[in-house]
Order: C-alpha cells, then sequence, then structure tokens
C-alpha cells in the first residue's frame, strides 16, 4: 500500500482503506484491501505496481477505478517475507477444528499426536519427510506443517518469520514419474520452503547414501493401511531388515480413502492435477491410468473422460488404475504356453511346502501338519521342490511366497492365519503379490456366523484378505472357505484333523473344478541292503544316469545299520527295471525288498 501511495504520488490521506477481508482459507490467506482513491489520477502506476511487487495480485477493475477503487490482494509468494510457516500451518488445525466431519477431527488428532510424539523422540534434524506428490503424501505435509507448528509453539518456540521448512524433504524422483506429479511436487517444494534432497537412485541404495550424508533417524511417510507396502506396518515401524536403520512413522496409517479426500477438500489444499482426471493412486506411467470406475461412459465414442478422484465411492478401488506388478505366466503358471495335458503327461508339476510360526521353527511344537501335507502333496503327483518354516513376520512370508510361487506351479501354505498380531501369513502373500490386504465382505460373512457376538475386535480387520487376488473356494464340510491366491492355497488347519478335512474338501473342488491337476500317483520301490555306502556309491551314481525319470533315493536309520535305497516314479515297471538293474551289479541276495509303502499315504 505505501508503495502504491508513493507511486502515485497521492496524498496519503487520499487513500483509505475501506476494508479488509482476511479469508481462512487453507494457507497462505489471501488478504483482500480495497483502497479507496478519493482523487482519479493516472492508471499508469497499476503495472508498474505489478513489476515492483508481483506476489500481490492487485485487482482493479475499470468499473471500479472509475468509482474510486482499487482492490489488491495481497497473496502468498515464495520470496515473499510473509512467507513461512507460520501462520498458514495454523490454518489447517483452524480448518479441521471448524469442520463438523467428526470422524475426520479424531484423524487428524491422531496424526498430529503421532507426529509429535516423533518431534518429541527426534531432533528436526533426524528427521526426514518422504514426498512425492501424492494424495498422502500431500495430506501429510500439511499435517507435519500444523504439528510442527503446534509442537513448536508447546515448546514455547517462535517460528514467526521462518522462510523454510525445517524438516527436510526427500523426493526419489523418477523418469516413468507422471510430468504432473513431478511439477506438483516442486511446486510444493517452493510454495512451502521445503528443502529437498533429490535422489535418483532406488529407495534402497537412495536411502543408504542419504543416510549416511545427513543425521537421519526417522522418516515420514504417507503411507495408508491399504497399501500393499502398509502390510504389517504400525505408525512406528522400523524399517524392513535389509533397509539401512530408520525409523518409518507413518502418521495417516490408519486413514481411509474418505478421510484422505475429506481432509484435502475440507482444508482446500493444492492437489496434483492428476485426481481431477480420474487417477485415484499414482505410481509410474507405465503401471497406472485412471480409474475405470470413474469412466463417464459416452456413446459418442469420443475420448473417454473420468470423474474427479474424491468421487469414488469404495476407496477399496483406489487402485483399480493400477496394474499388478506380476507377469502372466506367474499369474497363471499353466499360461506359459505349457498345457496341463503336456504337464500331466510328463509329472513335472512342482509345489513348495511352507510353515509359518516360531514355535514350530523354534521347535517348542513337533510340526506334524508339514509331514501330513507333504505326503498328501505327493499322493496326488506332484513333487515337492522344496518345503521351508518361516518366522512369524511378514517380510519373511513375503520374500519365500514371492520366491517359491514363481519357480513352483502350486505353494501349499499353512501356520499364522488368523487375528493374531503374530499372524503375518495373509500380510506376507499380499506382499508378494504387491496387492493390499483389504476386508473381503464375503469371508466376513463366514467369519460372522463361525465367530458371532464372540468377537470383540473389528470383524472387517480379521476378513482382510490380499485384494483382487483372492478366490474363495467353498465346500459344504468346511466351515469357512479355504484361501487361494492365484497359485497359493492357505490352510487355516491347526491340527491333524483339520488338515484332513482341509484337504480332502480340496481334492474333491479339484475334481469337480479345475484348481490344479491332479496327476498319476507316485510309487515306491524300496531295497535294502547291508552292502556298504562306499561299495554300492559308484553303481548307484550310474544308475541314476541311465534311469532320470525315476528318483533314487539312499539313506540309513543308523550309521550302522543297512542302507535302505528308494526308487520312486509314475510307473511300477520302471521302478522295477531300476532295482533290478542295481542288484545285477553285485552278488545274488546282496539286496533284499522292504515295504515302506505303509507310511507315504
Ligand atoms: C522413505 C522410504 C522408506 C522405505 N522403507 C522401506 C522398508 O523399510 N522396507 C521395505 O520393504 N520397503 C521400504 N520402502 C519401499 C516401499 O515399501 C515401497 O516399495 C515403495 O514405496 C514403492 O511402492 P510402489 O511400488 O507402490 O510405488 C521405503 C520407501 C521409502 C520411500
Ligand atoms: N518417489 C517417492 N519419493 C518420496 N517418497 C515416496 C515416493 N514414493 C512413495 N513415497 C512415500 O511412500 C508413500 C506412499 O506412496 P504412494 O505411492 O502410496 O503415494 P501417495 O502419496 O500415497 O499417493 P497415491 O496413493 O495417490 O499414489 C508416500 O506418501 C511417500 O511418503
Ligand atoms: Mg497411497
Amino acid at each position: 500500500i505505501s508503495i502504491l501511495r508513493n507511486k502515485t504520488k497521492t496524498p496519503k490521506q487520499n487513500f483509505q482503506s475501506i476494508s479488509t477481508d482476511k479469508q481462512s482459507v487453507a494457507f497462505k490467506p489471501p488478504v483482500f484491501e480495497i483502497l479507496h482513491l478519493n482523487k482519479r489520477g493516472s492508471l499508469s502506476f497499476l503495472p508498474l505496481l505489478f513489476v515492483f511487487h508481483f506476489p500481490f495480485s492487485i485487482g482493479a477493475s475499470s468499473v471500479l477505478i472509475k468509482r474510486g477503487f482499487i482492490i489488491l490482494k495481497l497473496c502468498k509468494c515464495p520470496i515473499c517475507p510473509y512467507s513461512g510457516i507460520s501462520p498458514e500451518g495454523m490454518e489447517i488445525d483452524k480448518a479441521i477444528r471448524d469442520c463438523d466431519d467428526r470422524r475426520l477431527k479424531t484423524k487428524y488428532n491422531n496424526a498430529i499426536y503421532v507426529v509429535k510424539r516423533a518431534l518429541a523422540l527426534y531432533s528436526t534434524e533426524e528427521v526426514a519427510f518422504s514426498f512425492n506428490g501424492g494424495k498422502d503424501s500431500t495430506v501429510l505435509l500439511h499435517i507435519l506443517r500444523a504439528a510442527f507448528f503446534l509442537h513448536k509453539e508447546e515448546e514455547g518456540c517462535s517460528v514467526d518469520g521462518l522462510k523454510e521448512f525445517p524438516i527436510r524433504t526427500i523426493y526419489f524422483e523418477s523418469s516413468s514419474a507422471f510430468p504432473e506429479i513431478n511439477s506438483f511436487t516442486y511446486d510444493m517444494a517452493t510454495n512451502y520452503g521445503l528443502l529437498m534432497d533429490i535422489i535418483r537412485t532406488d529407495f534402497k541404495s537412495g536411502l543408504e547414501s542419504l543416510l549416511k550424508s545427513r543425521p537421519i533417524r526417522a522418516i515420514f511417510l504417507g503411507v495408508r493401511i491399504g497399501d500393499p507396502t502398509a502390510v504389517g506396518q504400525e505408525q512406528f515401524s522400523p524399517s524392513s531388515p535389509g533397509w539401512p536403520p530408520f525409523m518409518r512413522v507413518n502418521p495417516i496409517l490408519d486413514w481411509s480413502y474418505r478421510d484422505v479426500w475429506a481432509f484435502i477438500l475440507t482444508c482446500k489444499v493444492q492437489y496434483c492435477s492428476l485426481y481431477d482426471q480420474g487417477y485415484t493412486s499414482i505410481g509410474s506411467i507405465h503401471d497406472t491410468l485412471p480409474n475405470a470406475l470413474l469412466c463417464i461412459s459416452n456413446s459418442t465414442g469420443s475420448e473417454e473422460k473420468f470423474r474427479p478422484a474424491y468421487l469414488l465411492s469404495d476407496g477399496r478401488s483406489e487402485r483399480a488404475g493400477r496394474a499388478k506388478r506380476f507377469s502372466p505366466s506367474v499369474l497363471n503358471p499353466m499360461s506359459n504356453g505349457t498345457s496341463n495335458v503336456d504337464l500331466q503327461k510328463h509329472g513335472m508339476l512342482t509345489a513348495s511346502v511352507i510353515a509359518v510360526g516360531d514355535e514350530i521353527l523354534f521347535g517348542t511344537v513337533e510340526d506334524q501338519l508339514g509331514l501330513s501335507l507333504r505326503r498328501k502333496v505327493h499322493s496326488i503327483g506332484w513333487s515337492i521342490s522344496h518345503t521351508s518354516i518361516l518366522r512369524n513376520d511378514i517380510d519373511s512370508v513375503a520374500e519365500e511366497v514371492e520366491l517359491r510361487r514363481s519357480s513352483n506351479e502350486m505353494v501349499f501354505i499353512y501356520g499364522g492365519v488368523g487375528p493374531l498380531f503374530s499372524d503375518a501369513t495373509l500380510g506376507g502373500i499380499a506382499k508378494a503379490f504387491g496387492v493390499r490386504l483389504a476386508p473381503d465382505e464375503e469371508f466376513e460373512e463366514y467369519l460372522r456366523h463361525l465367530i458371532g457376538e464372540h468377537c470383540t475386535g473389528d470383524r472387517n480387520e480379521m476378513a482382510q484378505l490380499p485384494e483382487g487376488i483372492t478366490e474363495l473356494l467353498h465346500h459344504e464340510k468346511l466351515p469357512v472357505p479355504l484361501i487361494k491366491c492365484h497359485n497359493v492355497i492357505v490352510f487355516t488347519a491347526t491340527n491333524i484333523v483339520e488338515l484332513d478335512l482341509q484337504w480332502d474338501c480340496l481334492i474333491e473342488l479339484t475334481r469337480t473344478g479345475d484348481l490344479f491337476p491332479l496327476l498319476e500317483p507316485y510309487k515306491s520301490k524300496h531295497l535294502t541292503t547291508k552292502l556298504s555306502d562306499v561299495e554300492i556309491a559308484p553303481s548307484l551314481a550310474k544308475l541314476c544316469l541311465e534311469f532320470p525319470d525315476i528318483h533314487i533315493g539312499c539313506y540309513r536309520e543308523s550309521r550302522s545299520g543297512p542302507i535302505i535305497i528308494s526308487f520312486k516314479g509314475k510307473n511300477e515297471e520302471r521302478n522295477q527295471l531300476a532295482a533290478d538293474a542295481l542288484s545285477k551289479k553285485f552278488q545274488p541276495g546282496a539286496f533284499s525288498d522292504i515295504n515302506l509303502n505303509s507310511q507315504e499315504t
């Protein structure tokens, strides 16, 4: 205003401020000053005013000027001394306090609480904010700014005049990011004075080098419970094994899709333009499309139009526009050009059996299910390539499932399914397939019948299944259906009787449906000998080459006792031929038949 007075050389009294409207919109509130120009003078000062003080947008409609008014709209500007974190951080707080959305208020207060606890635990230099311009990290940006302000206020420190937001911001920039995301991220950095660390390598190595150069101990992330990467995380979760050590702080972990949009719209904060074009969750340009559920169908066949992201009614479909991460051949192991018939003919199908449970791993309980399950799988003619026992840990399960599902036709997994904190199996499977755990209404219905009134917690949380990849296998004899996620079948059995029932139902469903092929069962033949291992070793090695279709195994029950040789194949005659071939290489009577088959079924 003083510049205006000087430029126009209008006496001070000629300008009269007739109204000041400080609007409480989110962030740098535009301040309107309407000045009344008593004596109409030259308007040439107006362009000059723009040049000299461009952060302010100056409106002066000719009508108004004729009537002697000039409107000055004083807005936020990155280089303007009025920029900074105060009082805008408070504008968010005020917007939430003034709204009537009680759920949003609770979510907001919890998120603020988490940030404030983190700021109490770590110094400002020790925390960082991982920002990618997405809607969730946009929400987090504003929560961080508000919480920082509140935290400093509680500490009795003033943040007035701070031009930069002191929590360092990390952005992993990638050439496959949407340009809109990139420019929005940079715009936000400028608008809010974010101190950016731009990293152009992958997350893990980028963080490794960042943590070497900065004293960062905790990183704020906009991860939400529905995200695949949220599986197993809490509001404070140490980074995973194999990652550099830091605390992942997830203040909006419990926010739903609706909560995110309620916040953005209530606080009227800016968000990336892609969300107005039907994108509901944004990955890379290679794997993200607008959400088809927001498509406005048009009969003319012209370009498709999409409604904005905040109109998506069911947040569970948030990631519908994101492509899944696995290849079709892994998705359907039978679709890699080899037909079921071919595979069956050659009896080449392999399965892995995975047990999940600390109690099994540490030997606290005897794992009878594993033995029984391996025999069952073998009895349908499948070969077992691997069996493993895992800790109750989502990352361990995810890693193993990912490895086994891609190298085997089927994976059978048991243990660790249920509502306990230690039940990591379904979360691990979800993570292995790159999907999130989401409440499943159908499964919830079964649980409702089963648990009924005994349920104290949120049944919805118990009924969370890997989203978009789960098939429930119903059988009238089963109180709860079996869970199949592509080529991974989950048994919920906790003892042999339950496993027997689940297995029998599965086989019945397989016979009637097309879950997986049932193959010609293996047949075994066993010989025993008192010859030493050194004596028989060369002949056995040769035999393996002569009978590649037969699995020839050799073991002993005690160091000094006889050796047992097993022949396992789909054809009894071939087993016999191999056994005869071995016997012929030694003195008659060196080997005798032994019947062990009763143990095998
Ligand atoms: C700051 C930061 C920390 C991360 N920490 C971990 C971690 O501790 N463990 C992990 O498995 N992934 C970690 N990630 C990777 C994410 O879980 C996830 O893979 C990544 O955000 C890519 O997700 P998208 O494929 O859905 O885009 C981290 C990512 C970021 C940005
Ligand atoms: N490239 C990245 N740079 C910095 N942080 C990232 C990056 N990608 C992911 N993050 C962190 O992980 C969180 C979750 O990522 P996600 O892809 O779900 O983005 P978002 O912000 O949630 O947006 P949306 O779900 O709409 O894609 C982000 O909020 C952010 O904290
Ligand atoms: Mg997200």
